[in-house]
């Protein structure tokens, strides 16, 4: 049965589980993402993204617990095949057969679902589609995939890390290409271990760890929680005082200064800084893996490490 389309949530998971033997590959997840929203499912390697996204998508059944997507409930396989008219899918792994064209994936695809957005998007992204899929490069093969997922004017469009694979220039397409779609209102899932990608194009976020949501929220919140990176050079003595402040955590020091995450007020922090001979000083937003190092925690220094870079 599918629901009246302007109140039913897009996605719904209700104390979704899914066990592989001793394994909880998804332990009780509740989430509801709402109409013409970007949503970002973030978590390391193999905290469970994958297997939700299956689970949404009836390729596995949950071992207990359930899921709607647009009003069809997983476990209802005709409703669900319905849905899944209305519904975009990119995979992690692209399977295409790798002896047909690119324009032959595309024929089949629009054969079932339709193509009425097909041009535009060929505009948009451009794979070589008169050439065979084995001669693709992974980008192109992406591009093929984000194609396929959008060319039959989905409502919901979900996809299992997107943009790996894709040269910058053309994840900074992809990302605009999606926030232009949320602006027309189509509704995008997206999971992902790239956090600077979730800042650009979610509005929300699901932080998922072994198995277990740990955190949701939007993505702003997340950022005014997560206080302010602050940089100051000083002459002279380098900025104990602005160390022991209250709400100063990440401490860095330089030759000529000092760098931590703040948290406390404004006002305190001003008042430190007076006493200082400041040369220059930087107040910015924390790179958004810092705020979630909070979320992932200290043990798991395997996955945070490199957080210089984009992944968790
Ligand atoms: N078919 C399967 N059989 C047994 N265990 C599985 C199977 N699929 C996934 N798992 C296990 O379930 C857990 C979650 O895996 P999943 O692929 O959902 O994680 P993920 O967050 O998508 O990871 P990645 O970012 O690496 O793709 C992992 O421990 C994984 O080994």
């Amino acid at each position: 049965m599918r629901g009246d389309a302007s109140t039913v949530p897009p996605i719904e998971t209700r104390d979704l589980t899914k066990e592989y033997g001793s394994v909880i590959a998804n332990d009780s997840l509740s989430f509801t993402v709402k109409r013409g929203e970007v949503f970002g499912f973030l978590g390391p390697n193999g905290a469970g993204k994958s297997t939700t996204i299956r689970l949404l998508l009836g390729l596995i059944r949950p071992t207990s617990g359930t899921a709607t997507v647009l009003g069809a409930d997983v476990h209802d396989e005709p409703a669900l095949v319905d849905a899944k008219r209305r519904i975009g899918y990119l995979p992690a792994r692209l399977g295409f057969n790798e002896e047909v064209t690119g324009r032959a994936v595309l024929e089949y695809h629009a054969s079932i679902k339709g193509d009425s957005r097909l041009a535009e998007l060929l505009e948009m992204f451009t794979p070589p589609i008169e050439r065979p899929i084995r001669e693709y490069s992974t980008g192109n093969k992406r591009m093929l995939g984000v194609i396929q997922a959008f060319m039959h004017d989905p409502d919901l469009v979900i996809m299992d890390e997107p943009t790996s694979g894709l040269d910058p220039l053309k994840q900074e397409e992809f990302n605009e290409f999606i926030r232009a779609e949320r602006d027309q209102g189509t509704t995008v899932f997206l999971s992902s271990h790239v956090l600077s990608e979730v800042r650009r194009i979610c509005d929300r976020v699901g932080i998922i760890r072994e198995g277990t949501l740990v955190e949701l929220e939007d993505v702003d919140t997340l950022l005014s929680r997560g206080g302010k990176r602050v940089r100051v050079t000083t002459r002279g003595e380098s900025g104990s005082r602005l160390a022991s402040l209250d709400g100063v955590v990440d401490i860095q020091r330089f030759p000529d200064g000092v760098q931590f995450i703040y948290t406390g007020e404004y006002n305190a922090l001003l008042r430190a800084l007076v006493k200082h001979d400041v040369r220059e000083i930087d107040i910015a937003e924390p790179p958004l893996e810092d705020v979630f190092i909070h979320y992932y925690g200290e043990s798991e220094s395997e996955n945070t490490d490199g957080i210089g870079g984009a992944d968790v």
